[in-house]
């Protein structure tokens, strides 16, 4: 073994991206292995015993914690690291993969990512920030974006939907659910101001993008030690259908209508809404989100 070869644990989801990137676990662990690094892979048949297997993995102080998968087992390493200096390396190959695109890790070519993992594995971890979530009966984290409100039904019925495949099926699932849209009743705690808002969506940010490129929160730091907390304001069908394309650029954040505030405590209330979280569902409302700061290492 060289002097730079590593302990590297690898996780791995083989229904990511319905199954299409079943083949990147086994290059992922082959490679890794060619390069003289140590490596134990872990597959199992659910998130929770794969979170379990890892979580155990990470006890033994491995060099490094990879995910294979998308943002849902970028939370799945998240919740193992907790309390852990052990970095987490992502290969994507989910559907979404907004936090590969955040980090500037390739994304669609399982090739060029796993080289950015192997050179990012003799580099120092790159440190960022993370998010818990308190709600009843439970807490949870998160890296990328928490959000309760017309997208996070997008993203449950989108969830449902076995095809298309790819970025399309989000916009399917955001038309269904734009026939039934109805604003909310929020109450934001801001930092320990009070806001009652009436919204249509109301996204928890640490990274800019959610469903797959869409740049909800374009000026969102990983390292900024705050959430940037966007809220869509009531709009019309046909204004709201004008403005999400913008999304992908990033470039709603101009309309009025869009407000973001910063805050590193935010609580969250509505009645009957649900909270998603790095495209996991997580609870319904209440939700506390109080942010980590330097919460997480990466090898980006
Ligand atoms: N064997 C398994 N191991 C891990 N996760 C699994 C497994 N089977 C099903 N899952 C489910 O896969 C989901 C996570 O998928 P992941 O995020 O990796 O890919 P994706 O949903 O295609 O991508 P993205 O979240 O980026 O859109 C979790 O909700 C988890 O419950």
């Amino acid at each position: 073994m060289t002097s730079s070869s590593k302990r590297i644990v690898v996780a791995i989801n083989p229904t990511a991206s319905f199954g299409r990137g079943r083949e990147v676990g086994p290059a992922v662990v082959t490679t890794l292995r060619g390069l003289g690094h140590e490596v134990t892979s872990l597959t199992e048949p659910d998130f929770a015993q794969l979170l379990d297997a890892a979580r155990a993995a990470v006890r033994e102080k491995p060099d490094a914690l990879v995910v294979v998968g998308g943002d849902g087992m970028v939370n799945l390493g998240v919740l193992a690291l907790e309390g852990s200096r052990v970095p987490l390396g992502l290969v994507p190959s989910g559907t979404g993969n907004d936090m590969a695109r955040g980090l500037g890790i390739p994304v669609g070519d399982t090739e060029a990512a796993i080289e950015h993992l192997a050179a990012a594995l003799q580099r120092p971890a790159r440190v960022i920030d993370a998010g818990t979530i308190g709600f009843a009966g439970g807490r949870s984290r998160f890296a990328c974006i928490l959000s309760a409100g017309f997208d996070a039904l997008v993203n449950e019925r989108a969830n449902r939907m076995t095809r298309p495949r790819g970025r399309s099926r989000y916009t399917i699932a955001l038309l269904v659910e734009l026939a039934k849209l109805r604003p909310i009743d929020y109450t934001l705690t801001l930092d320990g101001v009070v806001h009652h808002e009436r919204a249509l969506l109301v996204a928890v940010a640490n990274n800019l993008s959610f469903g797959g490129g869409m740049k909800v929160a374009p000026d969102a730091s990983l390292d900024d030690g705050l959430f940037d907390v966007v809220l869509v304001r009531p709009l019309g069908r046909l204004a709201f259908l004008r403005i999400y394309p913008r999304v992908f650029a990033g470039t709603h954040i101009t309309d009025p209508r869009v407000v973001v505030h910063r805050a590193a405590a935010v609580r969250v209330e509505a009645a009957g809404v649900v909270a998603y979280a790095d495209g996991e569902r997580i609870a319904p409302l209440p939700v506390d989100i109080d942010m980590d700061a330097g919460g997480l290492r990466v090898l980006a």
